[in-house]
């Protein structure tokens, strides 16, 4: 017998969420019957009450009757109160449940270069637990227990239970008609104005621009054009759902109308009692309320299910990584072999045929013209990115493999935007952990950053603000470079680590890198200020994507300074740390035009100093 194998898609967390709570939906289900039951308290007492209390004049059987209906309503209330309860707290179970994967996804998203999708999840997560708590909800879950009430009518009288079924049947249809015309505007509205939003989470980033050299109408004629296709899209939704909603809201009325002349037939015709005419009237408007509520409510529902087919996706795209098993502080041997690396959506690759090796403790520092690829061979590095192919190792593993296993703690990097958090000095160095203070403040005496963290107003507890707006730039620059160095890490990526430090933060800089090297750990320096490759063990200079030299930093000074590098990087003396960066050279225009011009320019002024 062959044996085949058929690859199966893991279920996602959203999935499996849903199916956890099938029960408790099925609960809320059954639950609703009994409440729909209940709502034939009124019309069942105004039959009663007509046909047995009227008729016989007993006040003994109104009080009975009149206290089963009070019982029979506080019953329905409470169970109407315990099911808005549990689909609150279903909303919320889902939302807890589901949350950390979201982030994930969220994360790998913006990873991906989707940033937009990545906002969007978070909304629609949001979405998703909100409509469990919301009216449509409670309005889908009585839908389906509508027939009870025809069949109430039939019980009434054939006629009447025929003529309410008819009734409910074409308003189920105008509820069908409603979504499938209104389908794909919603949609398109939903995705422009999730862009739109995102949009203005963006240029919120870049407010002191806009308000410095008065950017505002060009944001806000931005705003408008992103709007504007958002606009039209719900408007075309809202005209169509109107006119639907406006017939049915007819359609309601006239058959209102005609069953009640049906019923005043039948009185005459004595086949039911007066009293049926007003009960059939409210067992027809119990029927068809949650019908003709649904065309309303179809918006909220179609705007959930767009809400969870995209969590779906986002997360089918990131499927969770299982804890992968521990794994001991690796020694720090880095290899690179054969990287390439296409950013998503980009027609070349960032990143060329890059093969180098790194021996625990080694300093790298890596140089470049701007655009080169510095910072993109750094995040394979630190195993933000994972190369299109070739393969990133640490002691021989791969870097998911380090990153499965929850080995973050070895690893240390600070990107070029600092990235730093809204909250406490102590919790930005911590990695927003809860971690010994005796580690984050030799964290911050590493940098040189302790004596002015003790200098503000709440020490390691101040609040630093929303990205650390609170910090100078320097000072965000060093808790970046704390950061990174918290936890005594294998491996340290630091991405233009002085480009906003002044001389004595880059000497403690230099310092911070030196001790980190002595305890063993591998450090990857992008500069574009060449001042911090002097204390580097070997050097790396990247053009165009390629390897344009590799090799020990004397090496490449000298075959920088006897020309056998295509490149030519000002100051080999500075490279190979014979002179100190504070040199009295005149700018190589050459390398001013190829790097930012930076480096040279800021050592020419210290020069000058
Ligand atoms: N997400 C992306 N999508 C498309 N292209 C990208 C993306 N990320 C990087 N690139 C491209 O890859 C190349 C290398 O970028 P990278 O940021 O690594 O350069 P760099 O050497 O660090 O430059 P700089 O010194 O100016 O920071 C650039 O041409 C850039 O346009």
């Amino acid at each position: 017998m062959a044996l085949t194998w058929t690859k199966t898609r893991p279920r996602t967390e959203i999935e499996t969420a849903f199916r956890l709570c099938r029960a408790s939906l099925l609960m809320v289900f059954g639950l609703s019957f009994f409440l729909n039951l209940l709502a034939l308290t009124v019309p069942l007492y105004l039959l009663q009450v007509y046909d047995h209390v009227l008729s016989s004049h007993s006040i003994d059987t109104l009080v009975m009757l009149t206290g089963i209906a009070v019982v029979a309503l506080a019953v329905n209330a409470m169970l109407d109160g315990l099911r808005r309860e549990m689909l609150s707290r279903i909303g919320i179970w889902l939302d807890d449940r589901i949350q950390a994967s979201v982030l994930t996804a969220a994360v790998q998203a913006a990873l991906r270069g989707e940033p937009g999708s990545a906002a969007q999840a978070w909304r629609d997560l949001n979405g998703l637990r909100t409509f469990f708590s919301g009216n449509a909800c409670n309005a889908l879950f009585d839908l389906p227990w509508t027939p009870i009430f025809v069949l109430a009518m039939i019980l009434v009288h054939p006629l009447l239970g025929i003529l309410g079924l008819v009734a409910s049947l074409m308003l189920f249809g105008l509820a069908l008609l409603n979504e499938a015309v209104t389908r794909k505007s919603v949609a398109r509205a939903s995705t422009a104005w999730s862009n739109s939003q995102h949009r203005f989470e963006a240029l919120l980033r870049n407010v002191e621009a806009i308000s410095a050299m008065g950017m505002l109408p060009g944001v806000a004629r931005i705003l408008h054009d992103e709007q504007s296709e958002a606009k039209q899209a719900q408007m075309s939704a809202g005209i169509r759902a109107a006119s639907i909603q406006s017939f049915a809201r007819f359609l309601r009325l006239l058959t209102q109308v005609t069953v009640m002349a049906f019923a005043a037939w039948l009185v005459i015709r004595h086949d039911i009692s007066p009293a049926a005419i007003f009960a059939s009237s409210i067992l027809l408007g119990r029927s068809l309320g949650p019908v003709e509520g649904a065309i309303g409510t179809w918006k909220a529902v179609t705007t959930v299910r767009l809400g969870y087919a995209r969590l779906q996706r986002l997360m089918t795209a990131a499927p969770p990584n299982g804890p992968g098993m521990w794994l001991p502080r690796p020694k720090g041997e880095l290899s690179l072999e054969q990287v390439y690396y296409t950013p998503p959506g980009a027609d070349s690759s960032a990143l060329r045929r890059v093969t180098l090796d790194l021996k625990s403790g080694e300093v790298l520092g890596v140089v470049g013209p701007s655009g080169a690829g510095k910072s993109t061979l750094g995040r394979l590095i630190a195993g933000i990115i994972t190369p299109s192919s070739g393969h990133v190792r640490l002691d021989g593993a791969d870097m998911s493999v380090w990153m499965g296993a929850g080995g973050h703690g070895h690893f240390g990097y600070l990107p070029q935007d600092v990235e730093l958090f809204g909250g406490s000095v102590r919790d930005n160095i911590a990695r927003l952990q809860d971690s010994p203070s005796e580690d984050v403040i030799a964290a911050a005496t590493l940098v040189g950053l302790h004596e002015t963290i003790m200098r503000l107003p709440q020490g390691y507890d101040t609040d630093i603000g929303e990205g650390g707006s609170r910090l100078s730039g320097g000072q965000r620059q060093r808790l970046g470079l704390a950061r990174a160095f918290f936890g005594d890490p294998r491996l340290v990526v630091l991405d233009e680590p002085n480009a906003s430090l002044d001389q004595d933060g880059e000497d403690a800089l230099r310092q911070a890198i030196l001790e980190m090297r002595d305890r063993g750990a591998t450090v990857v320096v992008i500069a574009q200020r060449l001042g911090i490759i002097s204390i580097s063990d070997k050097v790396l200079i990247l053009e165009n994507g390629a390897i344009n030299a590799f090799g020990s930093r004397r090496d490449i000074a000298e075959r920088i300074r006897s020309g056998r590098t295509a490149i030519k990087l000002k100051g080999p003396q500075v490279i190979d740390g014979r002179k100190r960066p504070v040199q009295d050279t005149k700018p190589d225009p050459s390398l001013a035009e190829r790097t930012s011009g930076q480096m040279l320019s800021d050592e020419t002024k210290r020069a000058a100093s």
